[in-house]
């Protein structure tokens, strides 16, 4: 089984401005605002540092609730990734992480995925690497495959 971590920590930082001209004031305000972005850019830094492989996704892996988290989920399982190296987030109980993950990868969807701290992609991406047997060799290159798939 996959585990979750509810992603928690984040600041909200307002996402506009209604002011046009750029002020003493205003341009604290968008100090702020770049404050509580990089504060959020570590957080995630952070967990996508913390285990070998990280989802970011629509659901839990036990109940995905998009159709491409799934896929992504499977993918993983029938290739054999060791659930053990897996952490999950659910993006649907966060926002600041369902918008910050987006702008962190600069990659527009959910799921995403990280191997190693490095993002690989998303459902379509993870599909193309199974056909192709990519990811079957960036699992077995990383050691992170269960013993018995290896
Ligand atoms: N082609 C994408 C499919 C994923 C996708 O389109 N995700 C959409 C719908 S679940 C999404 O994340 N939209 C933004 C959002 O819901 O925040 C992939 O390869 O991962
Ligand atoms: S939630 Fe509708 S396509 Fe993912």
């Amino acid at each position: 089984m996959f585990s979750r971590l509810a992603f928690k920590g984040f600041s909200r930082a307002a996402s506009t401005t209604t002011s046009r001209t750029f002020t003493p004031s205003t341009l604290s305000h968008l100090n702020h605002i770049r404050s509580l972005s990089t504060q959020s850019r570590q957080l995630i830094d952070n967990a996508v540092n913390a285990h070998p492989i990280v989802l970011f996704m629509k659901g839990k892996p036990s109940a995905p609730l998009c159709g491409f988290s799934r896929a992504v989920v499977q993918i993983l399982d029938v290739q054999g990734a060791d659930p053990e190296k897996i952490r999950a987030y659910d993006c649907l109980e966060d926002d600041q992480l369902r918008n910050g993950i987006k702008e962190y990868s600069d990659w527009p969807t959910i799921p995403q995925v990280y191997v190693n701290g490095d993002f690989v992609g998303g459902c379509d991406i993870l599909l193309s690497m199974h056909q192709s047997g990519e990811l079957s060799e960036l699992l077995k290159n990383k050691q992170l495959l269960l013993p018995i798939a290896e």
